[in-house]
């Protein structure tokens, strides 16, 4: 089900049992390790391993700095937690955290390209955490503390600071702070407030708290008009209850001792505590356009849409990614430990804290370019009450705050390798960006905007029900299951899976009588001169789903289809097609992506012609320029064979030959050349032996000059290669099918499904 979020957004959410079965799914948990050096042969292991290790072992006992060129030091984080302060959810013990721990570390790879590694650390008490820690000091390039409660953690991150000469930094102080202030810097300038004068309640005196308050004075705060509550109420001066040297700190001579107290007139609550801390009272009692960041996790301390029930004068944020305004450490910590790692900075300080803040203010201020509108659910946000920071999925921010932290690290003397083109450096940032996640989002947004109704053909498999669910849980429409009622019913029972949602559909195909005869007529009319009597066609309606959902598409009655779990492609294309013809100028081909370290090529014809002619080939480079174009990438089409530009001589490769000569006479508008062998398309060192080569880089489209050849290359790279591959993608077809493999997974399924409604009308 989806519910809608404020900006007029659809909120996607999910199942208590949904969460359970992402992280089961496959190999449990949410990270794995890959080799980047080939470990293949005798010589590879003794490189990789003794004897040959032990060259940069000497080389690095010699120089510890060698220790960042020899080993994955220099790129790699740990994330450590001792799960006494688990999100909002309490001390639930080191175990309990992992899940946690792993998502930041992916998140640290997703946004930042930083390599991380979770660890759990089973104690409660600081010295001996603060010991394991220091003693790992070697192998990280950088700490991320993570849900640590306080005052445990104020001792124990100062310490290791102390220790260690690598950053170390607590996300849940520093990074909260940075993103809070970076918040409050444009909330207080889109209210006309001077932050001298403003008055600030805290409430959650732990982690977060402290560090908010801290960084707020740091930057302008007057202290006497700062207030912090916890759960004692205010903390002031001469409070004993419930204080420690970090509270004391930041206590007040003041007459208020409850949370309600001290939110009458505030300008500013900064919510870190817990979820319903904050009552509709204290929010009517604040002054005008107050500013309310709710920022416990996972639920706030009051949901924007009560403050909207109460007034409509308030700038709003929480933690979460449902709502506009996440202030979340998830903006920062990737980013900022990108930064400070490219210069081998020895610590985080307040200066490039301050930095990380101002640049993601500001990047909140800029008109939003029409490539990162889809981070923004397809809206384009303008700086205002509803778009005070960015979302983590901007993808300006791997740009733009690694520079403004490495740029503080060089200015304050922390860095040990410093930048010297920040201009080239902007640009390795944005390429560390993976452009297929960013093309997914793109697609999922769109269909988010329109949703569309897709037919789920194999209806009955437990994979298609969950897929089929996620996919009207997302909010990208109405998912129609095909297959008996009592069958998928019980099906979905013993699987756990919930189908009386709304937008679930079950469709049975042998009962559906009224569409079920307009289909047939409509097949027969299609195919009684190709064979086939009424009754083979009634047949095929009546027993066969792949028939029967193809019609409901060409009929409008769904927008596309999804099938192939239960049938090999072949045979599920040859059903599709027997109802849906090819679209007028287009050829039907199969394309598969590959995502392979950073890079992502097109591999087409890798589902439907088996021997193309040099005509077809041509045909198929077009059709695979196009769906490059559609995907957003401006295509370098290269035509593959076994030979390059004419040697050796063979068959197969004089027909890509004339192909590209097919392509010269029809003066097509995109960069392609050939024929050429893999690795020469692939790798611009061996392209540069053939200056005359057309293309102007490495290709990203690459035309197999036959299906067996583009089958065999993407399943190996799979397989052995550690790609990831998604499709074959049917293009070209009149209305929008896609046919997934045997073996796909519910998230395949609902991408498949997803890119299906993005190509329907
Ligand atoms: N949006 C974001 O990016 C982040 C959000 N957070 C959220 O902030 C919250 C606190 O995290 P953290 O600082 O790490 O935790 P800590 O355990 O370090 O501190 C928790 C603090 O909250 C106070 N508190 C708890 N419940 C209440 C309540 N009902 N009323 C008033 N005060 C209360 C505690 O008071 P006392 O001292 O009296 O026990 C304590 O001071 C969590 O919900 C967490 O999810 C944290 C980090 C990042
Ligand atoms: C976001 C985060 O780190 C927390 O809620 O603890
Ligand atoms: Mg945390």
């Amino acid at each position: 089900m989806s519910e809608k979020a404020g900006n007029g957004r659809t909120r996607p959410s999910f199942s208590v049992q949904e969460a359970l079965d992402f992280h089961v799914q496959g190999r449990p948990g949410k990270l794995e390790i890959t080799a980047t050096k080939p470990m293949a042969t005798q010589r590879d292991l003794s490189l990789a391993y003794s004897p040959g290790v032990a060259e940069p072992v000497k080389a690095i006992a010699e120089d510890p700095s060698r220790a960042f060129d020899y080993t994955a030091r220099g790129n790699l984080v740990a994330v450590i937690s001792n799960g006494t302060s688990i999100l909002g959810l309490g001390n639930l013990g080191a175990l309990a955290s992992k899940p946690v721990m792993e998502g930041k570390a992916v998140l640290f790879k997703r946004f930042a390209d930083v390599d991380s590694i979770d660890i759990e650390v089973d104690t409660e008490d600081p010295e001996e955490f603060i010991n394991c820690v220091k003693l790992l000091g070697p192998s990280f390039g950088g700490i991320n503390l993570e849900d640590i409660k306080a005052p445990e953690c104020f001792i124990i991150e100062s310490k290791l600071r102390e220790l260690m000469d690598i950053p170390v930094f607590h996300d849940d102080q520093h990074g909260t702070a940075i993103i809070a202030l970076a918040g409050i810097i444009n909330a207080l300038h889109l209210t006309g407030r001077d932050m001298k004068t403003t008055r600030l309640v805290c409430n959650g005196a732990g982690a977060a708290g402290i560090a908010c308050i801290e960084l707020a004075k740091a930057y302008g705060f007057a202290p006497e008009n700062v207030i912090l509550c916890d759960t004692k109420g205010v903390v002031y001066k001469g409070r004993t209850e419930g204080m420690n040297q970090w509270k004391s700190a930041h206590a007040v001579e003041t007459d208020m001792r409850t949370l309600a107290d001290a939110m009458v007139g505030a300008d500013v609550f900064f919510g870190v505590s817990a979820k319903g801390a904050l009552t509709p009272e204290m929010v009517a009692s604040m002054a005008p356009n107050p500013i309310i960041f709710a920022m416990a996790n996972p639920d706030p301390e009051i949901t924007p849409e009560e403050v909207a029930a109460i007034r409509d004068d308030a700038i709003m944020a929480t933690g979460r990614s449902d709502y506009p305004n996440q202030i979340n450490n998830v903006l920062g910590f990737p980013y900022i430990f990108r930064g400070a790692l490219d210069v081998q900075a020895t610590t985080i300080n307040d200066a490039m804290k301050i930095a990380a803040a101002e640049a993601l203010a500001e990047l909140a201020r800029q008109d939003v370019p029409d490539d990162v509108v889809a981070a923004y659910q397809g809206a384009r946000p303008r700086y205002g009450k509803e778009y005070i920071i960015p979302v983590p999925f901007d993808p300006r921010l791997i740009s733009a705050v690694p520079v403004a932290v490495a740029k503080a690290a060089m200015d304050t003397g922390v860095a040990r390798k410093p930048i010297l083109n920040f201009e080239r450096y902007a640009q390795e940032l944005s390429a560390r960006r993976d452009p297929i996640a960013a093309t997914f989002q793109r697609i999922h947004e769109r269909v988010r905007r329109n949703p569309k109704r897709v037919v789920f053909a194999e209806g009955e498999e437990e994979q298609v029900m969950r897929a089929a669910v996620s996919y009207a849980n997302q909010g990208l429409g109405t998912a129609i299951l095909l297959g008996r009622d009592e069958q998928i019913r019980e099906t979905a029972r013993i699987a756990g899976v919930d189908l009386d949602r709304s937008g679930i559909e079950i469709v049975n195909a042998r009962i559906a009588h009224d569409r079920a005869t307009v289909y047939a007529n409509f097949l027969y009319e299609r195919l009684q001169r190709k064979g086939y009597l009424f009754r083979d066609c009634q047949r095929m309606i009546n027993n066969d789903r792949n028939h029967f959902a193809a019609c409901m598409v060409a009929l409008g009655d769904a927008d596309a289809m999804v099938t192939g779990v239960t049938r090999n492609y072949s045979t599920a294309l040859e059903d599709v097609r027997r109802v849906i013809d090819t679209r007028p100028g287009h050829r039907v081909i199969g394309a598969s992506i590959v995502l392979a370290r950073g890079r992502t090529v097109i591999v087409a014809d890798s589902a439907v012609h088996d021997m193309p002619n040099a005509e077809e080939i041509a045909d198929i480079a077009e059709e695979a320029a196009k769906f490059a174009r559609r995907m957003g990438y401006e295509p370098q089409v290269a035509m593959l064979a076994y030979s390059t530009f004419g040697h050796p001589q063979g068959e197969r490769s004089a027909k890509v030959i004339e192909a590209v000569q097919i392509l010269d006479k029809r003066h097509v508008d995109f960069e392609y050349d050939g024929e050429m062998a893999a690795d020469v398309a692939l790798n611009p060192k061996l392209m540069e032996q053939y200056p005359f080569c057309r293309l102007s880089g490495p290709a990203n489209v690459l035309i197999m000059p036959a299906y067996h050849a583009a089958s065999i290359s993407t399943k190996m790279l799979q397989e052995l290669g550690g790609s990831t591959v998604i499709g074959p993608m049917l293009v070209g077809l009149n209305k929008p099918v896609q046919i997934v493999p045997m073996n796909a997974k519910d998230s395949d399924i609902v991408n498949m499904a997803a890119f299906a409604a993005y190509t329907a009308a």
